[in-house]
């Protein structure tokens, strides 16, 4: 009898890219922010994505103390793997934002394998009436580079050597795998190997099924069975993009982080909505949802 394959849930609760003027149901407060991820952790996702928040203004703070306002809550409350954070927001230095990870030595912690052009100027269009300042001037900058230079990642990768943490490594195009395989090469990280290809963010590369294919045949090509594929869809495309990369043998990532929808024109009220939606399509496809422990596994993950 063949045996469903098990799908890794990740979800990104909160982030740095959208602002609370878009959506009344973004996680901002350390308790909004600990409620969504163990809500998500319940609806099926076995990790959280976290990034903090400023409580009163919304905006990012990459401070360790922002993050131990809700660590402690989603430790005493869920067994899901938690993954901090070290892309922060495109405005932060990579000493603000290698921070948390190396203070708090989580299980995961993101790392973006490239510099990019950043386009949130484009979501001004759609969201018009921002209550704060600070949105307006980060949303509306057209010059935000997010630097990942090589040095920056190995001081990343350096800072947290020894610490047990693992990476979710965050490809935006090919070229952020070519660069994933030279610290491969360089035997500064080791398989398995958990990328997150992200799709239909601004800067970089498109959603487009070609798009998907072409990222998958490329690390497909440079690492073999060495690495665990998952897939985000920036915006309104997250669960097409879920769709076309499960029905291929990925693992998904959803979450107001990344898109604030749940379907045209309908705001996602919970991530736990989200959640419960991709769940909807992994299990149509007769596909099983991996709970942390197998996630822990199949990531080899310190636990
Ligand atoms: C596209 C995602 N928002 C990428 C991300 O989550 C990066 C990070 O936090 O280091
Ligand atoms: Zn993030």
């Amino acid at each position: 009898m063949a045996k469903a394959r098990k799908v890794i849930i990740s979800c990104a609760v909160t982030g740095a890219i959208h602002t609370p003027s878009m959506s009344p149901y973004l996680p901002v407060t350390p308790e909004e922010i600990a409620d969504a991820a163990i809500g998500a952790a319940e609806a099926g996702a076995a990790i959280v994505h976290l990034h903090a928040r400023d409580p009163q203004t919304g905006a990012p703070d990459q401070t360790p103390e922002a993050f131990a306002r809700f660590l402690p809550i989603i430790r005493q409350r869920s067994d899901c793997v938690v993954n901090i954070t070290t892309g922060g927001a495109p405005t932060m230095t990579i000493e603000e934002r290698v921070k948390p990870a190396a203070t708090f030595k989580p299980e995961l912690a993101s790392l973006n394998l490239g510099s990019m052009n950043f386009g949130l100027f484009g979501m001004l269009d759609r969201f018009k009436d921002l209550k704060h300042d600070w949105e307006r001037t980060y949303l509306a900058n057209k010059e935000i580079i997010f630097r990942n230079t090589f040095g920056q990642i190995e001081h990343i990768l350096t800072t947290c050597a020894g610490s047990g943490t693992r990476f979710e490594f965050e490809c935006y195009d090919t070229a952020h795998l070519y660069n994933l395989k030279y610290f491969l090469d360089r035997g500064l990280v080791q398989g398995p190997l958990f990328i997150q290809t992200v799709f239909g963010l601004q800067g970089g590369i498109g959603n487009h099924p070609d798009d998907i294919a072409h990222m998958k045949r490329t690390a497909d090509r440079l690492f073999g069975d060495q690495y665990r594929w998952s897939v985000l869809g920036a915006g309104r495309n997250q669960m097409n993009v879920a769709a076309i990369a499960a029905a291929q043998g990925g693992h998904v990532r959803v979450g107001l982080e990344d898109s604030l929808w749940l379907g045209p024109g309908r705001l996602a009220e919970t991530n736990a909505d989200q959640v419960r939606r991709v769940r909807l399509i992994l299990e149509g496809l007769g596909l099983e949802i991996a709970t942390p422990d197998e996630a822990r596994e199949m990531l080899s993950l310190k636990g």
